[in-house]
Formats: structure tokens, C-alpha cells, sequence
């Protein structure tokens, strides 16, 4: 067990929420200690940095000339950026809200109920609760509690409070569709039919995750971490939060912080996609950092592959683009085990599977 573990067990504490809780604490303990280097932050007001917006009605409902646009704008935003916002998803605003609120109401139960919920690390668990990131390899410790619920292909159900069972089954299935619609337009961006990623990633098997952080206030923000850099192992991640920002993204060597229209998802591409496409769709890095005002909740609904699927660059666009296959082929549930091993500590999982 690495070191910090013991540390952090034997000072009994459970959660980051405990512990900023404690009178005593004005600085961050030695065990969570992680540096930022302002030097690599983006400049917000720099045109470079503007995040690209992509408006959804414009997919579902608007002419065919505007899904073109939209469809053909993808292409460099997936290729640049590989993250962007959407907005007009069509998920109410109350829902996202709602969403957020049962996520509160979760993590503000006392430690002992939420103790309930801690599952190990096992990719395929149902509910998975806990702090950091897997307390048996963290060789630093994250400023971050987690719940994670398993929403797709079987929805799990959780009473605990007691709306949150209510609210994450319509907020999945609805966030779900917004998902499926951002993949059929990236499989038409790619030239390929819409339903191209659903049918070769087996979709309707795919994983859906709702994976809410729990951010409390830092006493020295530059000093810890909420989440490191890293890709996220599936085809899309949409994310939400609260009203505070802490959510950056690498762009163009640099971090930005993703401050966009409050009802807007979070949309970044993750590893399957960059698998998929042979490279030429970025899987982004990303990071969560942490601020000293207020608690911060943010909630990751990360989509894949059926863990069956073996994922592998396509061969209509190896063969278009005259390229060999840049990874090696890899079934999703492999894939993720490699991702929590450890294995890969910090590093990018993709790198493993190069070709
Ligand atoms: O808190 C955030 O905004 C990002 C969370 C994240 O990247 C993740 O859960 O994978
Ligand atoms: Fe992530």
C-alpha cells in the first residue's frame, strides 16, 4: 500500500470532506501536496482560446444546410480541440439542476451511510464511492470525493437521498440522447453513416457512467489537485457542474479554465474516439483544479463502447487515408482495467497501445 494510504489511515480520514471540515486545517496536508504552475495557464481573452460552441437544435431540428455546417465544423473542432460546448441540448435546465442538488444531497450525508457505497475499483461495480483516486496507488492524493453510479446498458438504481434514483434515471436517459446525437454527427463529420460509431462500438450495449467529484474549498488552491491531467478511456464525455469552474482543458500547450453558459454540457472526446478515427480525433487532457471560495460539484457522464467491443482504428478511414492502423486493437474492458491498474500512473493510457 503506498504511503500516503497509510497516512491517510491512520489519521482516520475518509473523505476530503471530513477533512476540510476540521477546524484545524489551514494549509494543505503534506500527503495531498501537487504543484500548479500558473506560467501554463491559458489567457481567457486570447482568440486563440475561445472554446468552440456547438449548437445542438442546429443538429436536431434545424435545416439540412445547418446540420452540414455544424457537422462540417466538427471536423476541426474535434481535430484541434477535441472538446467543446453544447448548447440547446434539449436537457432541461431543472433536470441538470436537480441533477447537481441530489449529488449534494449525496455527498452531504454523514461518512459512515456514504461507507455503504465504497466498491473497490472493479470497472463494472454499480456504485463506487470513495476519495482520491484509488487510495492503494496514489502516490499523491486528490482533493476530491467521488460517487460513481452505473446508469447503461443496465440502469442502477440508489435511494440514497431519496430523489436521486428519480432524477439520475431521466438525467441519464436524457443526456444519454444528447450523446447519441453528438456521435452520429461525428461519425458524418468523418464521412462515414450516422449511425456508424453506434453500430461498431455496439452503443446500445455501451457504458454510461454518472461520475460526480466533490470539490470542497482549498486553503491553497495553486498547491493541490482535484483531478490531474489525464484522457478519459471512453468515445464522449459530457460534463456539468455547479456555479464554480474548475474544469481545464490542454489546448495549444496551455491549460484553459472551461468557463462557458451555465446550461451548456462539457463535451470532450476520450480514447476510443482517437483509437477510431486512427488519431485524427483528439482524446483531450484535461484537469480539474480546485479554489478556495466555495465547494465545487461537477458530475462527468462518460459514454463507451459495450465492454465486449474490440476497438480498433476503422478500416474505411485507414484505407481512405491510406494510413496503417496507428493502435493496436483492444476490447473496451481491457482497455479500462489497463486505465485503473495503475499501471500507466499519470501517463496517457493511449500510449500503451500504440502501434
Ligand atoms: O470535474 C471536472 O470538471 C472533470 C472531471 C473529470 O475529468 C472526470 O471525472 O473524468
Ligand atoms: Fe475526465
Amino acid at each position: 500500500m503506498a504511503a500516503v494510504a497509510r497516512a491517510l489511515e491512520t489519521s482516520n480520514v475518509t473523505s476530503i470532506k471530513s477533512l476540510v471540515e476540521s477546524p484545524t486545517l489551514s494549509s494543505v496536508p503534506s500527503a495531498y501536496a501537487f504543484n500548479i504552475n500558473p506560467n501554463d495557464e491559458a489567457d481567457p481573452n486570447d482568440p486563440e482560446f475561445a472554446i468552440p460552441i456547438v449548437d445542438m437544435s442546429l443538429l436536431t431540428s434545424g435545416s439540412p444546410d445547418q446540420r452540414t455546417q455544424i457537422v462540417h465544423d466538427l471536423v476541426k473542432i474535434c481535430e484541434e480541440w477535441g472538446f467543446f460546448i453544447a448548447i440547446n441540448h434539449g436537457v432541461q435546465e431543472s433536470l441538470m439542476k436537480g441533477m447537481i442538488e441530489a449529488y449534494h444531497g449525496f455527498f452531504s450525508l454523514p461518512d459512515e451511510e456514504k461507507e455503504e457505497f465504497k466498491f473497490g475499483n472493479d470497472v463494472l461495480e454499480m456504485f463506487n464511492y470513495g476519495t482520491s483516486y484509488n487510495l492503494a496507488l496514489d502516490k499523491v492524493l486528490l482533493w476530491r470525493d467521488f460517487f460513481k453510479v452505473r446508469t447503461h446498458p443496465e440502469f442502477h438504481s440508489h435511494y440514497k437521498p431519496a430523489s436521486f434514483s428519480e432524477i439520475s434515471l431521466e438525467f441519464s436517459k436524457r443526456s444519454r440522447e444528447v450523446a447519441l446525437e453528438i456521435t452520429r454527427a461525428i461519425s458524418e463529420s468523418l464521412g462515414l453513416q450516422p449511425d456508424y460509431i453506434y453500430n461498431t462500438m455496439n452503443m446500445d450495449r455501451g457504458l454510461q457512467m454518472l461520475a460526480g467529484n466533490y470539490y470542497p474549498p482549498c486553503p491553497q488552491p495553486q498547491n493541490a489537485i482535484g483531478i490531474p491531467h489525464h484522457t478519459d478511456p471512453g468515445l464522449v464525455t459530457l460534463v456539468i457542474q455547479n456555479e464554480m469552474n474548475g474544469l481545464q482543458v490542454e489546448h495549444n500547450g496551455k491549460w484553459l479554465t472551461v468557463n462557458g453558459p451555465p446550461n451548456g454540457f462539457f463535451v470532450n472526446l476520450a480514447d476510443q474516439m482517437q483509437i477510431l478515427t486512427n488519431g485524427k480525433y483528439k482524446s483531450v487532457m484535461h484537469r480539474a483544479t480546485v479554489n478556495n471560495k466555495a465547494t465545487r460539484i461537477s458530475i462527468a457522464i462518460p459514454h463507451g463502447p459495450s465492454i465486449d467491443t474490440i476497438i480498433a482504428p476503422a478500416p474505411e478511414l485507414c484505407e481512405r487515408e491510406g494510413q496503417a492502423p496507428k493502435y493496436h486493437a483492444m476490447n473496451y474492458k481491457e482497455y479500462m482495467q489497463l486505465v485503473q491498474s495503475g499501471k500507466n500512473y499519470m501517463k496517457a493510457t493511449l500510449d500503451h497501445i500504440r502501434a
